[in-house]
């Protein structure tokens, strides 16, 4: 008789976010980027994408996504050449071995849920593509490492190239025109530097207006300040990060950080037409750290924004005390503080406009930390029969 089976494996992902920014491309259909970046993978225990990845020779029609339950396209360049790839390793296995269910030639079913706002500039691709790919990979049975594997998540989105992995994770951008040197490398693991901690300020949980994908295309075209920092400035700046981070130097790892995050945003305003992605609210967490770390005698904190207007700001366990007695005493109505006491005191951000545009701007706080990679989880979101479990 034929194969019947629903073959069915899941996984959980993390969001990483940079502080070494990926911003170009040298290579827009395989996404090879025009410099190196380097990420903390943050906590799925705050953020995470929880994906299951199904076939059987019983499913008929193309492969399908359902993305919190709405059916997502997988017929986009880059989800298709994710799937090519994965399939091609596992007929690999199939033609070696000729007992194996021949799982390269069935449909995909796959069903995701991201716990928190996707597409708003918190990394959902990052995490989506990490958890399609780990997912597919344990469905086929595949051996890859998680540093091969991010070379197939990279061509879904760059950034998900780094969320393959936990901790402080840098992504080589590589000089071959096949991309096979580009992809991501351990740092050091969590267990490494455990107490690294990110508060995100949620500004905007909107769609952004200008995408990653096409904000760093325009300023390869358009900014000089671009050419610098790819080749000047972002190779520096790596090496400075991979040091303070081995060596556990957080006030250098924060200067970086910050530096960064600001030549980031330079380019992106040195692009035609201009590309803003920091607001008003940006800006006052922005001035709240500044003045925290002038408060504090030392860089205790430290600032980075992706492609919208959400601020992470990362400290040592140790200073959570400070962060806290900055931001609570504002923030404390704010959704997502956890299980902190959010009847500690503190004085708050010393000028009263800070105070106002911030109390105004922020939606809601997610605190989290340094994490571990994609985690394989018996919680299918597709039953036994292949159908999807309502989530
Ligand atoms: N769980 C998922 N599974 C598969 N694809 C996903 C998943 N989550 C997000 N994506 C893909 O990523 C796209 C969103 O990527 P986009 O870069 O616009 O936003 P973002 O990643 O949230 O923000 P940013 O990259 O600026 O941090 C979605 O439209 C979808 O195609
Ligand atoms: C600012 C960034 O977050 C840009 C991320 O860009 P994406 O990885 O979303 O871009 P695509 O490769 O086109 O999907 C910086 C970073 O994460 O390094």
């Amino acid at each position: 008789m034929a194969d019947q089976k629903i073959y069915r494996a899941s996984t959980t992902a993390p969001v990483n976010i940079a502080v070494i920014k990926y911003w170009g491309k040298r290579d827009p259909s395989l996404n090879l980027p025009t410099n190196s970046s380097l990420s903390v993978t943050l906590s799925q225990s705050d953020l995470r994408t929880h994906t299951t990845a199904s076939c059987s020779s019983t499913f008929e029609g193309p492969d399908t996504l359902l993305l919190n339950n709405a059916p997502q396209s997988l017929s986009t360049a880059r989800s298709l050449a994710c799937l090519k790839s994965l399939r091609a390793l596992r007929s690999e296995l199939e033609d070696a071995e000729s007992s194996l269910p021949k799982l390269s030639t069935y449909s995909l079913r796959l069903v995701s849920v991201n716990n928190f706002p996707t597409a708003a500039g918190l990394a959902s691709s990052a995490a989506g593509f990490a958890a399609l790919v780990r997912a597919i990979a344990d469905l086929y049975e595949l051996q890859q490492s998680p540093t091969e594997l991010s070379l197939i998540a990279r061509q879904g989105s760059g950034s998900a190239c780094r969320s393959l992995l936990g901790g402080y994770v840098a992504w080589d951008h590589g000089i071959r025109d096949d991309g096979l040197d580009s992809h991501a490398r351990l740092v050091a693991p969590k267990s490494h530097w455990p107490d690294m901690r990110a508060l995100i300020l949620v500004v905007s949980a909107a769609k952004k207006g200008v995408s990653s994908t096409t904000g760093m295309q325009t300023t390869v075209q358009t900014s000089s300040l671009f050419q610098t920092r790819t080749k000047e400035v972002v190779p520096k700046e790596m090496a400075e990060m991979e040091k303070a981070i081995k060596s556990k130097d957080f006030a250098t790892f924060a200067k970086v950080t910050m530096r960064e995050s600001n030549s980031f945003h330079a380019t992106c305003l040195d692009t035609d037409p201009p590309i803003f992605y920091l607001n008003d609210v940006s800006r006052a967490a922005i001035k709240a750290v500044e003045e925290m770390n002038e408060k504090a005698g030392r860089t205790i904190a430290a600032y980075t924004f992706d492609a919208g207007p959400n601020a992470v700001i990362y400290y040592l366990e140790a200073d959570e005390d400070a962060v806290l007695k900055t931001f609570l005493p504002i923030l404390r109505q704010k959704e997502g503080w956890g299980k902190t006491d959010t009847k500690i005191d503190g004085p708050g951000p010393a000028s009263p406009q800070v105070v106002e545009v911030l109390e105004e701007g922020v939606s809601r706080v997610i605190l989290t930390s340094v994490g571990e990679g994609p985690i394989s989880v018996p919680e299918h979101l597709i039953d036994d029969e292949g159908k999807t479990v309502d989530t």
